[in-house]
């Protein structure tokens, strides 16, 4: 599988494949690993990676016809290009376009972009997408970043309190958080709105600072010990090594008239904690 390597002045380094555009892994500068990326992956033309930044495009998990999360994840990206800039900071470019697979099953003309930029101990993803047709354009989008995390037990998500989400694991639509941080107890998965201010993911070593624009929602997902045992691409226990925070726009689909364009970016920063 072709993959465009990236690394900046100052060592922050990514991995990124062709297949599905999929960020694989983020080193920040002086830094370690940052993604999830299971073991028992399947890295083929037609399965999505487990881990990494999926990007899930023109729908999210099973709210429409099209395959779960949409097909921009088991999608060939073409690479525009991939360099390290005058400031230094390293940047690859994917492009995706409708052709003939996608229009089988999404009549649309669209294109969407992606856009990885690493340095020091930062990551920011742009994701973009322009209606080329002559019709409205309709699609939900995700930026599905996987996190690393030592342990499930020490990690807790701050930014959240204070607002209606969707639960999946329950179908319940009005739920609202009132706790300033969510804890992991059992299978998470839920659809936070209107996000305002940036989340945390806080571990004892580290804080990942994630701000997000464009996109409205926030999902945090981890399957838990049980559902995590029924995904064949997770390895034992790999559940307990990842949480994910995903930008994304599920609730209120973007619209876009003809010639419109839409973009949504998820800006990641690890800071060590001191001592
Ligand atoms: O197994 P997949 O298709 O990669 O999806 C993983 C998860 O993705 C999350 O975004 C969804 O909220 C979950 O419901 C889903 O299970």
């Amino acid at each position: 599988m072709n993959k465009v390597l990236l690394e900046s002045r100052d060592g922050a380094r990514a991995e990124i494949t062709q297949h599905g555009a999929h960020l694989c892994s983020w080193i920040p500068s002086g830094g370690v690993e940052q993604l999830f990326l299971s073991d028992a992956s399947e890295f083929r033309e037609g399965a999505a990676i487990r881990g990494g930044v999926p990007i899930v495009f023109p729908q999210f998990s099973n709210l429409g016809p099209l395959p779960k999360h949409g097909f921009a994840r088991t999608a060939y990206w073409q690479l525009v290009r991939a360099e390290q800039l005058s400031e230094g900071a390293a940047q690859a470019i994917f492009t995706l376009q409708d052709d003939v697979s996608s229009r089988s099953i999404w009549p649309h003309a669209f294109r969407a972009e992606f856009t990885i930029t690493v340095e020091k101990d930062s990551l920011q993803m742009d994701f973009s997408v322009s209606n080329l047709g002559e019709m409205e354009l309709h699609f939900q989008a995700a930026l599905h970043t996987y996190f690393r995390i030592g342990a499930l037990e020490d990690t807790r998500i701050a930014g959240l309190g204070g607002l209606h989400y969707h639960d999946t694991v329950t179908d319940d639509r009005n739920r609202y958080q009132e706790e300033a941080i969510l804890e992991f107890q059992g299978e998470t998965d839920r659809i936070y709105a209107d996000i305002s201010s940036d989340l945390k993911i806080l571990q004892p070593h580290q804080t990942v600072i994630v701000r997000q624009t464009g996109f409205e929602d926030a999902v945090v997902w981890n399957p838990g010990a049980r559902k995590g045992a029924e995904l064949k691409d997770l390895e034992t226990d790999g559940y307990r090594y990842m949480v994910c925070v995903e930008a994304a726009q599920i609730l209120k689909p973007i619209h876009l008239a003809p010639g419109q364009s839409w973009v949504g970016s998820q800006c990641l920063t690890v800071v060590p904690t001191l001592g």
